[in-house]
C-alpha cells in the first residue's frame, strides 16, 4: 500500500485534483505522501541491502569544443568518438538520416524528443551503412510499434558500430548551436578518460578542409537496379515511355535520388567520385547526376575539375553537394554558414513559379550568389534566411538544388525537380 501511494505521489500530477474527497488543505496531503515516500524508499533498501536504481545511470558524455559537459545515457555502439554536431528537425525518418551518407563526419541530433518508437527496416535505407558520427536524442522510446518493424533502433546502432546517446537536453544543446553556431563534440562512453581529455580532442580535430567524399563513394560503377515496391512508387505516371540514359557521380548518393530517377523512367549508371569525365562522356548518357555528399565542397577539387570538364557537353542535375560542386566549376564561391539546414521542414521559393516548397534539406555549406558569374540564374531561395536554394544555366542546360528533391525523409513538393531534368535531357537530345 505504501509503495502503491508513492507511485502515485510521484507518477501522478494531477492527483490532489483528481481525489474524491474535497481537498480542505491540498499541501498536507502532499506532504503526507512525501513522508510516506521516503519511508518507502529507505525501508527498500533496508529490506535487500541494495542501493542500485533499477534505471541505467548516466554512463555517457558528449563533449563539446565550447566546454561544456553534457551527461548522458548510452545505447548502440560504445567508445569513442569525434565528430560536429548538427541538429535536424525532422520529426521522424530516423532511419534515412541514419542512412544518409552526407552525415559522414557528423553527429546528429534530433530536435524531436521522442525517438525510436517505429523501430528499424531494411526497406527505408538510403545507403548500405551508417557513415554518420552518433545520434543524439532526448528520449529513446521503450518500446517500438510498427508493422514494418525488423528490429530495435539500439540493437541496430550496435550491429553497425554507431554510437547513440539519450536523456540529454537536446533543446539546451540546439540552442547553443543555433547561438554560436556549429561545435566539434566528442561523444565517449569510456570512463577512464577525463573530461580534459575529450575536450582535447574536440579542439584538436577538425571537419573543413577533408574530404569526406572519398570514404563514401562507391568504388567501381555499377547499374542502378530499382527494386522499389510499387505501393512506394508515387507519382509513377510521370513517365512518359521514353528511357534516358543517365550517368550518376556518386559523392555520397541517396538511394532515393536513383529511385526517383528510375521511377522518370532513367537507366541509371552509377560512377565512383574519381570517375573521369572523358570516361563519362564516351559513354554519351542523355544527362549526368551530381550527387549529395558529406563534408566540405572545397576540400574535393578533383571533383570541381570533373564537373567542369563536363559542363555545357551534357544536361546536368546537381543536388546538394552536387550544386555546390556546380557553382564552384561555374567560377563561383562556396562558405561554410552558422550551423546549416537539417530538416524536413525549410521552405524554399521556386522563383520561376513563385510556388513556396515545403524541402527536406541537409548541408552545412552554401553558394554565394553574388560570386556567380553573369547568365547564372538563382532559381530557389531559402525563406529562412535568404541563402541560395538553387541555380540554372539555361545556355549550358544546367539544373542544380542545394536541398533534396527526393526528400527521404521529408515532404514530396518538389519531386517536380526530375521531371524537369528528363526534360532538360528531352530537349537537348531533340535539338542535337
Ligand atoms: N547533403 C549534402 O550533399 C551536404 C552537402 C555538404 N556536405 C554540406 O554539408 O553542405
Amino acid at each position: 500500500m505504501v509503495s502503491k501511494a508513492m507511485e502515485l505521489a510521484v507518477t501522478n500530477p494531477l492527483i490532489c485534483f483528481t481525489s474524491s474527497k474535497p481537498l480542505s488543505n491540498p499541501s498536507s496531503i502532499l506532504r503526507a505522501f512525501t513522508v510516506r515516500c521516503s519511508v518507502s524508499l529507505s525501508s527498500d533498501r533496508a529490506s535487500t541491502g541494495v542501493a542500485e536504481r533499477p534505471w541505467k545511470t548516466s554512463d555517457a558524455r558528449l563533449v563539446l569544443e565550447d566546454g561544456s559537459i553534457w551527461r548522458a545515457k548510452s545505447f548502440g555502439a560504445s567508445g569513442t568518438q569525434v565528430g560536429e554536431v548538427v541538429f535536424n528537425t525532422s520529426l521522424t525518418g530516423y532511419q534515412e538520416i541514419l542512412t544518409d551518407p552526407s552525415y559522414a563526419g557528423q553527429f546528429v541530433l534530433m530536435t524531436n524528443p521522442h525517438i525510436g518508437n517505429t523501430g528499424v527496416n531494411f526497406d527505408d535505407e538510403e545507403s548500405m551503412q551508417c557513415f554518420l558520427g552518433g545520434l543524439v536524442i532526448r528520449s529513446l522510446s521503450i518500446s517500438t510499434s510498427n508493422w514494418r518493424c525488423a528490429e530495435t533502433l539500439g540493437d541496430y546502432l550496435a550491429e553497425r558500430n554507431i554510437m547513440g546517446i539519450y536523456d540529454v537536453d537536446t533543446r539546451a544543446i540546439t540552442r547553443r548551436l543555433r547561438q554560436d553556431g556549429s561545435l566539434i563534440g566528442v561523444l565517449s562512453t569510456e570512463e577512464s578518460k577525463t573530461d580534459e581529455e575529450l575536450l582535447e580532442l574536440s579542439r584538436s580535430w577538425d571537419i573543413v578542409g577533408v574530404d569526406l567524399i572519398s570514404g563514401v563513394s562507391c568504388k567501381t560503377p555499377y547499374e542502378w537496379t530499382d527494386n522499389t515496391k510499387s505501393q512506394w512508387d508515387f507519382n509513377a505516371n510521370g513517365r512518359d515511355g521514353n528511357t534516358f540514359h543517365v550517368v550518376a557521380y556518386d559523392f555520397g548518393i541517396k538511394h532515393n535520388i536513383l529511385r526517383r530517377l528510375a521511377s522518370y523512367g532513367c537507366k541509371i549508371t552509377v560512377v565512383p567520385s574519381t570517375w573521369p569525365a572523358s570516361e563519362t562522356l564516351k559513354i554519351k548518357p542523355d544527362g549526368v547526376l551530381f550527387s549529395n555528399g558529406p563534408g566540405d565542397p572545397s576540400a574535393v577539387p578533383y571533383a570541381v575539375e570533373t564537373v567542369k570538364e563536363i559542363l555545357g557537353k551534357l544536361p546536368v542535375f546537381g543536388i546538394c553537394m552536387g550544386h555546390q560542386l556546380l557553382g564552384q566549376a561555374l567560377g563561383g564561391k562556396t562558405f561554410k554558414m552558422k550551423f546549416g539546414h537539417h530538416g524536413g521542414n525549410h521552405p524554399v521559393r521556386n522563383l520561376r513559379s513563385g510556388h513556396v516548397e515545403i524541402s527536406a534539406q541537409n548541408h552545412n555549406y552554401a553558394v554565394d550568389p553574388a560570386s556567380l558569374p553573369e547568365g547564372v540564374e538563382v532559381t530557389h531561395v531559402n525563406l529562412n534566411d535568404g541563402s541560395c536554394a538553387g541555380l540554372a544555366y539555361p545556355a549550358q542546360n544546367i539544373m542544380s538544388l542545394q536541398y533534396h528533391p527526393e526528400a527521404s525523409p521529408g515532404p514530396h513538393d518538389s519531386d517536380n525537380a526530375f521531371q524537369e531534368f528528363i526534360e532538360l535531357m528531352k530537349r537537348a537530345k531533340e535539338n542535337a
